[in-house]
């Protein structure tokens, strides 16, 4: 069975207190991005996993498709399965890269196993892997908070939409992130400021984390700048960065910009 595990935008997040177990709550609005791995998996003899395309930091034997393969091995008696991960999107980005891949890898078992799991057994399984991961079992927009793996529906529609993500080539690790804001409780309701016309955005929708790691990142406000310049509605850090994203609505695609050959740009409708 082969799956395009893709990678998620974050309209607006607001880090809004701490938890007892020492995750912080959230606010947040989750928006797939078609920006997209490949993951084989595969009935095998023994248990594998092979990796091409953009390196990733760490064991193999932690890979998270692998650790969504043993925890459902825990519970189901699953056979040996070969994996083969494609890996495209950038890590460290606050794309949500290695959840979505963990995500797709729990939904391509339970459809090659006939597990039988429901969306909702699937999104306590994803929980357990990482706090993004529970927003691709259904990997459609929503509101998402508590530790950002708790979702309310919205209605958003993106349609027509173009959007360009820059990627700087900077790895910020997402425990680093969190570490450098200050949870503060909620000023203003991100659901209604959403709600009006996406030129409105830029002044009533902002990411924490973008303040918090500005100061030490400047690139992160130069491609935010860019965007804007380039004629963006929108333009806004994902997640815990650092890729920074820009929205040009009525555009069929986003226009050029001259940026350094080593950052990794994606482009296209939401
Ligand atoms: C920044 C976001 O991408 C926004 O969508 C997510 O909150 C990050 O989610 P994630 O990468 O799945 O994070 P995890 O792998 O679960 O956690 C990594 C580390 O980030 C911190 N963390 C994460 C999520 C959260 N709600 N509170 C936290 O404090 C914790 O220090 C944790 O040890
Ligand atoms: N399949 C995978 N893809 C990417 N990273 C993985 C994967 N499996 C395990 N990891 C580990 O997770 C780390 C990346 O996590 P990190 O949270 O920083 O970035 P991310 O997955 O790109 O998305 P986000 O920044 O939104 O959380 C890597 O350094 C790597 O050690």
């Amino acid at each position: 069975m082969l799956v395009f595990p893709n990678a998620k935008l974050n309209l607006g997040l607001y880090v809004t207190g701490r938890r007892p177990d020492g995750f912080r709550t959230l606010e947040s609005v989750f928006v797939p991005l078609p920006w997209c791995d490949a993951l084989e998996v595969l009935p095998a003899a023994a248990i594998s996993l092979t990796l091409t395309g953009i390196p990733i930091p760490g064991e193999p034997a932690t890979n998270l498709c692998l650790r969504a393969y043993e925890l459902l091995r825990a519970d189901f008696a699953l056979p040996p399965v070969q994996l083969h991960l494609h890996k495209v999107v950038p890590i460290g980005a606050g794309l949500g890269g290695g959840s979505g891949d963990a995500a797709f890898a729990l939904r391509a078992l339970n459809d090659l196993f006939q597990l039988q799991l429901s969306a909702e057994g699937l999104e306590s399984y994803a929980r357990r892997l990482g706090a993004d991961c529970a927003f691709f079992i259904q990997n459609k927009p929503v509101f998402a908070i508590e530790k950002g793996d708790v979702f309310e529906n919205i209605n958003l529609d993106l349609r027509g939409v173009a959007c360009k993500v820059i990627y700087p080539g900077l790895h910020i690790s997402t425990a680093e992130a969190y570490a450098r804001v200050t949870p503060r409780p909620l000023r203003h309701g991100l659901r209604e400021a959403l709600g009006q016309p996406l030129e409105t955005w830029r002044h009533t929708v902002s990411n924490d984390f973008e303040d918090a790691l500005t100061p030490h990142y400047p690139v992160l406000s130069e491609i935010k700048a860019a965007l804007y310049a380039a004629g963006a509605a929108y333009a806004s850090l994902s997640g815990s960065g650092s890729a920074v994203y820009g929205l040009f609505p009525g555009q069929e695609t986003p226009p050029n910009m001259s940026l350094p050959a080593e950052y990794q740009v994606w482009e296209g409708q939401l």
